[in-house]
């Protein structure tokens, strides 16, 4: 199996004097697609910044192939580990092609050029994520999910063992949200993803880690996971959860809160 083993262990993380995650460890094994979810607010972007190294741990470690990723020389992170991030800067003066061939810096010295091999990649990668069709234009002027689509081919030119993606999919019609996690399962990669989506997560991720208010409440397989109890204690809603009958993993539905609807008024014409 190919990909990085992930470990975060006892992290907490603070900005100023506020608490953004609280003693978390979380396992990525290799070539795993591990799913992070929970509301707004609970730490899922914090802690997937303190992996990809933006967001320094105060305490705790993150360990990348069992080497503290904090310590290691920056090259040798972006050699191992790719990010996609939702802050992304727009403001790119760049065509897609350029875009998606900066995946390749880490594994390049200062002015080497693009290699054909290089130019197979990007090309490959931006037909991952169906963006080939875009490679000529000016990365600014695409839609949001368009930019998205071509963050993550960015990320697969960089060949990374390790993955780490903040909402991928949020910018994404339904095909391309399906598309594009199909692409991340099938990556010989270990991949971490902030999903809001529940039944996307049930369908695609291995395992699953529910944060809230910046720590771990649940874990483990989305069968095991994603239980009604969990969800009304996470996110405070009511849901029924089935097992698909052919995907075989759960099917969250739902239910409309805030009571009973009250009888729609007579419509004026007709009562
Ligand atoms: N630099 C910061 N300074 C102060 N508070 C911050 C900072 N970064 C994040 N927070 C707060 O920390 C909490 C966790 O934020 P985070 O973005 O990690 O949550 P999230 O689970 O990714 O949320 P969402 O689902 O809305 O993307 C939030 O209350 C947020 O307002």
């Amino acid at each position: 199996m190919k990909g990085s083993r992930l470990v975060v262990e006892g992290v907490t993380l603070t900005a100023g004097a506020r608490r953004l995650a609280e003693d978390v460890s979380l396992t990525a094994e290799r070539g795993e697609v591990v799913g992070l979810i929970g509301p707004n607010g609970s730490g899922k972007s914090s802690l997937l910044r303190c992996v990809y190294r933006i967001l320094r741990p105060d305490s705790g470690t993150v360990r990348v192939d069992g080497a503290d990723a904090w310590t290691l020389p920056v090259r040798q992170v972006a050699r191992t580990l790719a990010a996609v991030v939702q802050d992304a800067a727009t403001d790119v003066d760049l065509a897609v092609r350029e875009v998606v061939a900066m995946g390749r810096a880490p594994h390049k010295r200062l002015l080497d050029g693009d290699t054909a091999d290089d130019r197979r990649l990007i090309a490959s990668s931006l037909a991952a994520v169906d963006a080939l069709h875009l490679a000529d234009r000016p990365y600014d002027r695409l839609s949001g999910g368009e930019r998205q689509r071509v963050l993550v081919a960015r990320a697969l030119t960089q060949q990374p063992a390790l993955l780490v993606l903040d909402e991928p999919t949020n910018h994404l019609d339904i095909r391309h949200q399906l598309d594009i996690l199909g692409v991340l399962r099938r990556l010989p990669a270990t991949v971490l993803v902030a999903l809001h989506d529940l039944n996307l997560a049930a369908g695609f991720c291995d395992r699953l880690y529910v944060l809230c208010d910046g720590r771990v409440v649940a874990s483990g397989p989305p069968a095991d996971v994603l239980t009604p109890a969990l969800l009304q204690e996470v996110y405070g809603v009511d849901a029924e959860v089935a097992v698909h009958p052919r995907t075989g993993t759960p099917q969250v539905t739902f239910l409309p809160g805030g009571g009973p609807r009250p009888p729609a008024a007579p419509h004026p014409a007709t009562g």
